[in-house]
């Protein structure tokens, strides 16, 4: 079942939207971005700050709060949490294992890191400023480590976040690869469901392709409104008349 008049719509926001208007969600609306900032402040090593953004995208997953939350815990915790750079993986178990809004599936989670940590423990700075320029080849290693598919939702998630990270780190703006799935999770899949049928990889991807805005920066947009985390007021002042669009996504 397709609800047309609901896609019409989207469609019609999309098309009259473009990648910049992404980036300003990401960097004005979305708090994930503004945590990570925050994080960057305290963390002295960017190689570790990275290893951090990375290992937390992947367990970020069967929350019990919101993902805005989530990270705010763990950018709050990292902030004021020294620790000797070689015990990386120990003092994050530590930080999941006694976290408030991450207390799922914990065995899974730990199992995870574990199985990630030595690819991630053995990339310098050079190494994630290479990745940066091609985060397709991050996610196709990612996922060939963990035994997952290109298109789960931690995976394309982690590069997602990555793509904050490089961007905070090394100071410039890299567009998405189009070729990077949308993270299926459930904000986006309840949304989808008012939609369409259709799985929302597919969906998110046929409306990438036609308003020619990468599917992780289609997220940007949609994630962060759905939350409602943002006050209108800064919303007008980020993007004038153009913030009716974001008025108009939610209300679909
Ligand atoms: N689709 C998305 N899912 C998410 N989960 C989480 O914690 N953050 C996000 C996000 O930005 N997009």
């Amino acid at each position: 079942m397709e609800n047309l008049e609901k896609i019409r719509k989207i469609k019609e926001v999309f098309n009259s939207l473009d990648v910049n208007f992404a980036r300003e969600m990401e960097e004005n609306v979305d708090l994930q971005y503004f945590v990570l900032k925050n994080l960057k402040k305290s963390i002295k090593s960017d190689e570790i700050f990275i290893k951090l953004i990375l290992i937390n995208s992947l367990v970020s997953y069967q929350l019990g709060t919101t993902g805005e939350l989530w990270w705010k815990e763990f950018s709050d915790y990292w902030s004021k949490h020294d620790f000797e750079p070689s015990n990386l993986l120990k003092e994050y178990i530590k930080f999941l294992r006694g976290s408030k809004g991450n207390k799922r599936l914990l065995d899974t989670k730990t199992k995870r890191i574990e199985k990630i940590f030595p690819f991630l423990n053995g990339l310098t700075i050079q190494n994630f400023e290479d990745y940066y320029q091609n985060m397709e080849y991050l996610l196709l290693k990612i996922s060939k480590e963990l035994n997952s598919k290109k298109e789960s939702k931690t995976i394309v998630f982690a590069v997602k976040m990555f793509g904050y990270a490089g961007r905070i780190v090394f100071n410039k703006f890299i567009p998405y690869p189009m070729e990077i799935q949308i993270p299926k999770d459930s904000r986006i899949e309840n949304y989808t469901k008012k939609l369409t049928d259709e799985d929302p990889v597919v969906f998110w991807g046929k409306i990438s392709k036609e308003s020619n805005i990468p599917p992780l920066h289609l997220d940007s947009i949609i994630w962060p409104a759905l939350g409602r985390n943002f006050d209108n007021k800064s919303l007008l002042n980020t993007f004038g008349k153009k913030s009716e669009l974001v008025f108009k996504l939610v209300d679909i």
